[in-house]
Order: structure tokens, then sequence, then C-alpha cells
């Protein structure tokens, strides 16, 4: 299995074969507890336009989403792991546009076929590669705000490809000891509690808390919809 690993919204336009779109803080943890605590359905679109239009459409619609990091004005929810596990979402059908992971979806249209990357479910996507066995994986990191860097985004990659390679892996109080700082700060500030609270640190770092893999399915060029799959 050969494993690509790239970066940013320029790496996702260049992933190919089975692509896992790596947002660890916070749109695929984000995404992992709407489905935990029963989103009916997932929609994902980079265009903040495209999800008013899309609330439009569909019925029980709930916007969820950021531009760095501060909540979308006249959506209903920031992109916060924790305020979205205080909601249950039955019957829901969630609209989600992130600075960054939703983004990178949209970008991979070369890959055969995407999944999301947090460390909430990362040995449920290791499972599931391993049982697809492909040719080629591509491994994008998403950074921040989809053009720079970010720690723990670099760290899941390492993580999933030591699986991957059957390698030593770092444990989680490694992992969490290596995000806090300079990564986590965003979240231990005290005048955006409202918008980045210092719950989402811990939400995003619960390791395999679920044992579901979140597939992507295309429904129009700016319109994902994301299904979960439970593992075995
Ligand atoms: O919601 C977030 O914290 C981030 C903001 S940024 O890209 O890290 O600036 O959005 P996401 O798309 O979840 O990375």
């Amino acid at each position: 299995m050969e494993i690509k690993k790239l970066k940013f919204l320029e790496g996702a336009a260049e992933a190919e074969g089975l692509t896992v779109i790596i947002d660890v803080f916070r749109a695929y943890t984000t995404a992992a507890y709407l489905f935990a605590n029963q989103a009916e359905n997932i929609f994902i679109v980079s265009k903040i336009k495209t999800a008013k239009q899309l609330k439009k459409k569909l019925k029980n619609s709930v916007l969820i989403g950021e531009r760095r990091g501060i909540k979308i004005s006249e959506f209903d929810f920031n992109n916060s792991p924790y305020f979205i596990s205080c909601h249950n979402f039955a019957d829901r059908n969630i609209i989600l546009s992130t600075s960054a992971g939703t983004k990178g979806i949209i970008a991979a249209q070369n890959a055969a076929e995407i999944i999301t990357g947090s460390f909430v479910n990362i040995t449920a996507v290791a499972d599931y590669i391993k049982s697809k066995d492909p040719q080629l994986v591509s491994l994008v990191a998403m950074g921040n705000n989809g053009v720079t860097e970010a720690a723990e985004d670099n760290l899941y990659i390492d993580q999933l490809t030591r699986i991957l390679e059957n390698k030593k892996t770092f444990s989680k109080a490694e992992i969490k000891k290596r995000l806090r700082s300079p990564a986590g700060d965003r979240f231990f500030v005290e005048e955006t509690q409202s918008e980045m609270p210092a719950e989402d640190f811990e939400y995003c770092l619960k390791i395999n808390k679920f044992n579901f893999v979140i597939k992507a399915e295309k429904v129009d060029s700016d319109i994902y919809q994301l299904k979960r799959k439970e593992g075995d």
C-alpha cells in the first residue's frame, strides 16, 4: 500500500485513491459527535451561500459552522464538539461549513473514496483502510484555514501511518501533551470561551471514543453528504 501524505487545500486537490481528509480541530471531530447525537443527515458545503440555499430546501435543518473559529452569523451553532454534544439532533438535517475541513472534501475531486480523519475514531479509520487494502491511500492534513500547518493534523498522519505500518504508536497521554501548546492554546483563551471552549480540547482528544467511520459522498460539486459506517 502506497501512502501519499498531502497538506492543505492544494493537497486535497491532488488526493487520489482512498483519501482521508483530516481535521482534528475541529470539523471531523464535530461530525462524529453529531452522528453520535443522532443526526439524521450531515451535508457539508464550502460556501456560506450554498449552506443558506440548502437550508431553504431541507426540512428541520440546522446550520453549523465557523470562519476563523468564530460562528458564522445566522448559523445555529459553532463548529464545537462540546457545544454539539449538549444537544440531540434526532431527525435534523445538518449543514456544516468550516474554514478548512469541509472545504477539503469539496476540493478532493479526484479521490476514489473519501473518509474523514480525527482522533475520536482513528482506529476505526485504520481498520477500514486495512480491510480495503487499497493500492494508494492519500492522507490530507487540512491545517489551519486550509493553508498553514496544524500540529494536530500532522500528528494524526504520523499516528495513522504508524498504525497502518504496525509500528509503535504514541500513547494517549503523549498525544495530549504534544498538542496542548501551542496547538491547543486557542481553546484556553478567556475571551473566546463561547466560541472555542476549553472542553473542545478534551473532546477532540477522546481518542477512539467512536467505532464508526465517516464516509463522504458527492451530491453535487459543492455539496457532499457524510454517512456513518459502523466498524466491525
Ligand atoms: O473550527 C475550527 O476551529 C477551525 C478553524 S481553523 O481552520 O483551524 O482556523 O475550522 P476547521 O475547518 O474545523 O479546521
